[in-house]
């Protein structure tokens, strides 16, 4: 089960901007410590300025010409640093969030959706609608840590300018929340002018679609065959002249918004500076002071605007922080119960089992499997034919712990499978699929990966090799098993049905299977072909029932090759509705019976 988020956003997110904040020293050490240093500074470097002016100004006023000249290299340098800081911070910043996203957080949530052993959060809406968030959104989190600090080293340059200011003269203060109203009347003219650019995009496309007809390939000889031509570029310089009247009001009145704005500013900054004036020609104050306040006050738009740029950029990556976090949950979850999972059985003495088993798959209302009970007694090999669609696949899926369950149990020695490590319970599985995959190494590779810890034991791929009776395909290949597969890397392709025995030779790997699945793995050879096959490996299970009581489980249309079975499952919408030997299904003449006797008639008949 997915743990659901126990605490309020707010309070994980710390915890999210520390790692962000470790990923990206182990990621970019050096641009980390840079882009630390330019935030730190960032907060100084305008109060810095400010104060070195006044104490330059002072200086020279008092004539100590010593002081005064200190105090205008202590300007050069914090000018220097200022914009210095100005140019770089964006770039520092957004470099350094960039390759924490790619080089940290995007393999971050790869390992951590590989990591999840079954695979039915890959098919499941809600899983994969966070994934596919997360995986777009990794830039945005590797910046979600920055831009908090971006936010705090604003904060921090308000509060100094708060000190500084309310220093000279507290009436002074006012200017910081003035200081915000050209920002919100230019974020009221913008939204004018995009209200403006949806309510003209009508006769824009008409214009751009009118322009088309007249200048295109297709319409535009027979508009001029019709004369219509120059009533269509009328028509189309009108959409055109209303497109452009709807933009340029919008724009004239965002022009006025923002003017509004700075002008309610300015004749705040010019109050004040007539407050400081005043103050310095009564002698309470000073020129340098006058100075200070007129540099910090300059500043003051771009600090608060980068304040709320900056806060509104964070509250923004909730979007994908939320379902990142989300997923971590989920994937913890997972891992937790894996990790308190027991060992499977070393052999088997009773079986596998299928106890009341419903199984629906994500997005879908239709049980795949529908309250199924079966019992796979060890060493069986067991059959499971059906129609199409009938939940074959899907009870092999169960059984390999590939789904869960949504109620009852597949129990293995009686144990519930859900107790059991997925991951060491797939160790013991072996499994060729209908859709089985072509991994495009040399052949050798292709195979010997079905067991990777024998992959490199002598004789091992050469046995598996010879059990799907694929040696005639290695003896074909220019350089054996050796011969690098898939015309991409420049190899050999196999045919449909080479690629298939190379699939079941890959399945021949594991030496103690508890379990084996034939899914339908021969769907690309001929009926000769299958039948060989299938006695082949009917041999091999027989003698895996002698050592680990190895069930097998055969998925097949072809009712003739399933025939020497122990014992038949036959499906129907989720159920099985017939189970027996061959023989005894054959004798009581229900499904069975029937779809074999179809089969058999089908294959006998007359060409
Ligand atoms: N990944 C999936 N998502 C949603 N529904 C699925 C998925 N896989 C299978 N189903 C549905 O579950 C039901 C059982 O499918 P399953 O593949 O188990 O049948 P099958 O008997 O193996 O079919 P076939 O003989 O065609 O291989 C079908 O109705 C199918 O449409």
């Amino acid at each position: 089960m997915t743990r659901s988020i126990q605490s309020p956003l707010w309070r994980r997110l710390p915890s999210l901007w520390w790692e962000v904040l470790t990923l990206s020293w182990r990621c970019t050490p050096g641009l980390t410590v840079l882009a630390l240093v330019v935030l730190a500074l960032s907060v100084v470097a305008v109060p810095g300025v400010a104060l070195t002016l006044r104490a330059t100004v002072d200086a020279t006023a008092a004539g100590t010409a010593g002081v005064a000249l200190a105090a205008a290299v202590g300007v050069a340098v914090a000018h220097a640093l200022t914009s210095t800081f100005q140019t770089v911070t964006g770039e520092v910043l957004t470099t350094v969030a960039d390759r924490t996203g790619r080089m940290g957080v995007h393999p971050r949530v790869h390992r951590a959706i590989a990591s999840v052993p079954g695979i039915a959060h890959l098919e499941r809406g809600d899983v994969l609608d966070r994934v596919d968030i997360v995986r777009r959104g990794t830039g945005q989190i590797g910046r979600s840590v920055w831009n908090v600090l971006l936010s705090a080293s604003h904060v921090l340059k308000l509060l100094v300018t708060v000190v500084l200011l309310g220093a000279v003269h507290p009436l002074l203060l006012s200017l910081i929340p003035l200081a915000a109203v050209p920002l919100w009347t230019h974020r009221r003219g913008q939204a004018l002018v995009r209200r403006a650019e949806v309510e003209g995009a009508e006769n824009h496309r008409l214009q751009q679609d009118l322009f088309e007809t007249v200048a295109g390939v297709t319409g535009g000889g027979e508009t001029r065959v019709s004369g219509a031509d120059a009533r269509l570029d009328g028509l189309r310089q009108k959409a055109w002249l209303e497109t452009e009247r709807v933009r340029f009001r919008a724009r004239a009145r965002a022009a006025a918004w923002t003017f509004a704005g700075w002008l309610v500013f300015v004749a705040a900054f010019a109050g004040g500076i007539a407050l400081v004036i005043v103050q310095a020609s009564q002698g309470t104050g000073t020129v340098g002071d006058l100075v200070l306040t007129v540099m910090l006050a300059v500043s003051l738009g771009q600090t608060v605007r980068g304040t709320v740029t900056a806060t509104a950029e964070t509250a923004g990556a909730r979007r994908v922080v939320e379902p990142y976090l989300w997923l971590r949950d989920h994937v913890a979850g997972e891992l937790a119960r894996e990790g308190t999972a027991e060992e499977p059985p070393r052999s088997l003495a009773e079986g596998l089992a299928l106890d009341r088993v419903s199984f629906t798959y994500p997005g879908t209302d239709r049980p795949a499997l529908d309250g199924l009970s079966a019992r796979l007694p060890a060493g069986a090999v067991v059959a499971v034919v059906g129609e199409f669609g009938s939940g074959k696949t899907t009870l092999v899926k169960l059984l390999l712990g590939l789904y869960r369950p949504d109620s009852g149990a597949v129990r293995v020695e009686g144990r519930d499978l859900a107790g059991v490590s997925t991951e060491r319970w797939r160790a013991r599985c072996s499994a060729a699929f209908q859709d089985f995959g072509r991994f495009e190494l040399s052949f050798g590779e292709t195979v010997g990966i079905g067991d990777l810890d024998r992959m490199h034991e002598p004789g091992a791929v050469a046995q598996a090799v010879r059990e799907a009776d694929a040696e005639q395909i290695v003896d074909g290949l220019p350089d054996g098993a050796g011969t690098q597969l898939g015309r991409r890397l420049g190899g050999i392709e196999l045919s449909e049905g080479q690629w298939q025995r190379a699939a079941l030779a890959r399945a021949s790997m594991r030496r103690d299977p508890l379990l084996f699945v034939l899914d339908e793995p021969t769907a690309s050879l001929d009926a000769p072909s299958e039948e060989s096959i299938f006695r082949r490996y009917m041999e091999r299970a027989r003698t895996h029932a002698r050592g680990t009581g190895t069930v097998t489980v055969v998925v097949s249309h072809r009712f003739s090759t399933v025939a020497g079975a122990d014992l038949v499952l036959v499906m129907e919408r989720g159920r099985i509705v017939e189970s027996g030997t061959h023989a005894e299904l054959m004798a009581i003449g229900g499904r069975y019976a029937g779809l074999y006797g179809i089969q058999e008639r089908a294959y006998t008949a007359d060409p």
